[in-house]
């Protein structure tokens, strides 16, 4: 993979950067800003090196609309505040305002270009569109540095595109993910366990094909375990499920008795009358969810069962909260997990924390960072790069 040296004396170039700036937010208030902080080795290495530095990020699923509750203002403004310089936002990305503060940068200064997800290129399947699009974003720089790691599992146009026009290198974020993972997908030490949840569920299902040739044990919470349940014939009232892929589960858990891998399922959950902080809830057993609730947790009995599974492993993935740890009352599954790999550090093991609301969970938990072995900013990304699949924005480095 090329890197940031590779790219030769930036001095006074237009350097474009991805960046994954997909924070928190309530309102405009950002509740976690671990993945502005993740950006900052390389966009301050740059910023030191008198290279015009023009970033690019996502925000949420804006789906090719401009969403202004999805504008990157407040991510402008904490950046500048972490870098200590003023970071001028840019009110498109490669349209009139862009060019023309980009034009007036002068050495050192950093520009940020709004939500590439408000152009409906940026996500097309169609190549040649996305290509073009790209063009327009490349023609702004001289150089492109790829350091947004929580999208590399994306083929986009202002990731994977740019970087197949512009001389291009992985920024230091990306190469420091890479080593940690790499520890995780090179032998790693057994047993080996991989915590899954979170409501990414159709992405986050499809992982666990390659995974079940590669972990001893998977355990399995949040948004996706009502799909297990429902595989297995159980109600599971209002509560997230993914039907079309229910026998895709049920083909998972036949592979998992054949390979010998333990699946680790919730054995009671909280159930809720309604998505919201202040729904009255009950415990249940996992099978016996009632027909007009859903489940937004899981439960005491699961927590210690999950948490002892956790402890009793030498290597840990987690990704994806156990429950809608945003509302207190249903954050006590994630809390539990994210004990217990503060835990399995303790006692030696390898873990690693990814995705960027589960990152978010466990710091606005007050745990942190150096309580786990590494926390990654990609949650899809680590996972499919855990699978061993060639990730395009990778891939475009080498
Ligand atoms: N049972 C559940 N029902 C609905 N949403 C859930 C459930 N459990 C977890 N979630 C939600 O999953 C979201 C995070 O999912 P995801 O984006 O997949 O994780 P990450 O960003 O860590 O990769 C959180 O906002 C959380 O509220
Ligand atoms: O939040 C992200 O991924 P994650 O939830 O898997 O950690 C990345 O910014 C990618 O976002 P996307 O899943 O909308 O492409």
């Amino acid at each position: 993979m090329k890197t940031l040296k590779d790219l030769g004396d930036l001095s006074g170039k237009r350097v474009l950067v991805r960046a994954d700036f997909n924070v928190p937010l309530d309102g405009t208030k950002i509740t976690d800003d671990g993945r502005i902080r993740a950006a900052l080795p390389t966009l301050t290495e740059l910023h030191n090196e008198g290279a015009k530095v023009i970033v690019m990020a996502h925000l949420g699923r804006p789906k090719g609309q401009v969403v202004p509750e999805l504008s990157l203002a407040p991510v402008a403004a904490r950046l500048g505040e972490l870098m200590g310089v003023n970071v001028v936002l840019a009110h498109d990305t490669y349209g009139e305002d862009a060019q023309a503060k980009v034009a007036a940068m002068k050495d050192g200064d950093v520009v940020l270009l709004e939500n590439v997800r408000f152009n409906p290129e940026e996500t097309s399947k169609d190549e040649a569109v996305r290509h073009e699009y790209a063009e327009k974003l490349a023609k702004l720089a001289d150089v492109f540095v790829s350091d947004g790691f929580g999208v590399v599992h994306r083929a986009q146009g202002s990731d994977y595109d740019v970087a197949t026009i512009l001389p291009s290198a992985a920024g230091l974020l990306i190469q420091k993910e890479v080593k940690a993972l790499s520890r995780a997908t090179e032998s790693p030490e057994r047993p080996f366990t991989v915590v899954l949840g979170g409501s990414k569920v159709s992405d986050k299902l499809g992982v666990i094909k390659n995974l079940l040739d590669k972990a001893d044990r998977l355990v399995i919470g949040g948004g996706m375990l009502f799909t297990f349940l429902k595989a297995q014939g159980y109600e599971i009232g209002k509560s997230l499920v993914e039907e079309d892929m229910i026998d895709t589960v049920k083909g998972y858990m036949e592979t998992a008795k054949k390979n010998g891998v333990e699946l680790v399922l919730p054995v009671d959950v909280v159930a809720a009358d309604k998505f919201a902080a202040d729904s009255p809830a009950v415990s249940v057993p996992a099978d016996q969810i009632p027909a007009d609730k859903m489940g937004l947790d899981i439960a005491e009995k699961s927590q210690k069962l999950f948490h002892d599974k956790i402890v009793d492993s030498k290597t840990v993935v987690w990704n994806g909260p156990m429950g809608v740890f945003e509302f207190p009352r249903f954050a006590a599954g994630t809390k539990a997990v994210a004990q217990g790999l503060v835990d399995a550090t303790k006692a030696g093991a390898f873990t690693i924390v990814g995705g960027g609301d589960s990152a978010s969970a466990v710091r606005n938990l007050g745990f942190k960072d150096d309580e786990f072995s590494h926390i990654s900013t990609g949650g899809g990304a680590s996972l499919e790069f855990l699978e061993g699949k060639e990730l395009p924005g990778l891939k475009v480095l080498d």
